[in-house]
């Protein structure tokens, strides 16, 4: 019987999921995609949640299901259980021998994939208050698995593992050293998507070392990773997914003293400011409302676009940040739901950003790319779809075969 690996991966507005089968006597083989599906819109701001299902057909994915979440299931816990009651009957007859779960805190101690036990458990759990908007359902998928399937061994993929490469000097805040010493740290977020698209540099760009390289993942949460031949040198996220960019609901950099500001003048408590911070602002709080990059496209109102001009923007000084971290910029890769697909986002990026170099091609950014620059001597732009369940699939692989950490 085939064995196969199912994959979970909670962001903050969708639950992904596949289903991979392991080729027999290979244990390197690349894991075969047998299906995938997501449940989007869980975000709120603008879009109804969807649950959608493929599988493969002989002229590409098939979809299976659709639309077919229960009325009122809008929130993680209902994705997460329509999603266990459809994967069952859908992996033809495979063996599901474990199961890979994107994790996006792994903090200090967790720098590699795990086996996850009780212990690590709990140590992940120590860490929800540090990414609220994921840990809690990155770890509700563990605790549902965990309680159909107790034998099943469950790995954990971190977001933070890709960024342990960054220097001391970007991992510090200008805070005392003894709060470094302590943990306080820029973390950084979306490494399974960063060593996703790392992997594929050599194939794109088309050399084995691939030089100084700007990726920007925009999805609902949004981040940028300066990478120097694939390794990550800076990131703009920190120590929680809520610094650096603007997001669907997350403010991104915000001067520090507002926060004091609002607990002092306006009696803020750190709740209303976590509500405030991680779901009330971004792109939903400055257009009022929608946090969907493509309902804000098609809204094209005021509030609207002072949302995406606002993206753009830091967008574009972010990335001119990144090329300063790493000495400069071969090329820009963007990737995730908004990078991949927002035709007029990249195109107003890559025009804010011709002092550096960038000719933007409008036919083949209209197409997607993958190439979204003219031919010439400047830096070179492109547009991926990552997959982040690849990566989950292939540490889950790896783990499972005792070729890698059990953390440390
Ligand atoms: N065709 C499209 N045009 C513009 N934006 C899009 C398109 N497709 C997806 N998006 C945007 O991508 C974002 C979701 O990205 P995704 O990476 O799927 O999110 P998550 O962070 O939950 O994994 C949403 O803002 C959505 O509107
Ligand atoms: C870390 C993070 O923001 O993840 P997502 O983009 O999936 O919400
Ligand atoms: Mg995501």
């Amino acid at each position: 019987m085939t064995r196969a690996i199912l994959t979970i991966n909670a962001g903050s507005s969708s639950v992904k999921f596949s289903a991979y089968a392991l080729p027999e006597d290979v244990p390197e083989a690349e894991p075969a995609e047998i299906g995938h599906g997501q449940v989007s819109g869980l975000g709120g701001g603008g879009v109804p949640a969807r649950f959608e299902a493929f599988e493969p057909g002989p002229d590409g994915p098939v979809g299976v299901a659709d639309d077919s979440l229960p009325a009122g299931a809008g929130n993680h816990r209902a994705a997460l259980s329509a999603i266990l009651d459809w994967l069952p009957g859908h992996v033809h007859g495979a063996q599901v021998v474990a199961i890979g779960h994107r994790v996006v805190h792994g903090g200090r101690d967790f720098a590699a994939p795990l086996l996850l036990d009780p212990a690590a458990i709990d140590r992940l759990r120590a860490l929800v208050p540090l990414a609220p908007l994921h840990q809690p359902h990155n770890l509700a998928a563990v605790d549902a698995v965990a309680a159909l399937y107790p034998a099943l061994p469950q790995v954990a993929c971190f977001d933070t593992a890709f960024h342990r490469s960054q220097p001391e000097r970007s991992r510090l805040f200008a805070l005392p050293y003894a709060w470094f010493e302590a943990g306080i740290e820029r973390y950084g977020f979306h490494g399974l998507s960063y060593e996703f698209v790392a992997g594929r540099l050599p194939e794109l760009l088309g050399r084995e070392k691939t030089g100084r390289v700007v990726v920007a993942h925009l999805g609902n949460g949004a981040s940028l990773c300066g990478m120097v031949d694939g390794v990550s040198q800076a990131t703009s996220m920190g120590f929680t997914a809520l610094d650096g960019l603007p997001m669907g609901s997350r403010c991104g950099q915000i001067d520090p003293g507002v926060l004091l500001y609002l607990m002092d003048a306006e009696g803020f408590d750190s709740r209303r400011l976590s509500d405030l911070l991680y779901r009330e602002s971004g792109l939903k709080g400055l257009s009022g409302g929608i946090s969907d990059m493509r309902a804000l496209l098609a809204d094209g109102g005021t509030g609207a676009r002072r949302a995406v001009g606002y993206y753009v923007e830091r967008v574009a000084r972010g990335v001119a940040e990144m090329a300063a971290a790493i000495g400069g910029i071969d090329a820009l890769v963007f990737t995730a739901g908004i990078g991949a697909h927002a035709a007029p986002v990249r195109a107003a990026v890559l025009q804010r950003l011709a002092f550096l170099g960038f000719r933007l091609d409008p036919a083949t950014n209209d197409g997607h790319g993958p190439r979204l620059t003219l031919p010439g001597d400047g830096p070179s732009a492109w547009a991926i779809d990552t997959d982040e369940e690849c990566m989950i699939a292939r540490h889950t692989r790896d783990v499972v075969a005792g070729n890698a950490g059990r953390g440390n």
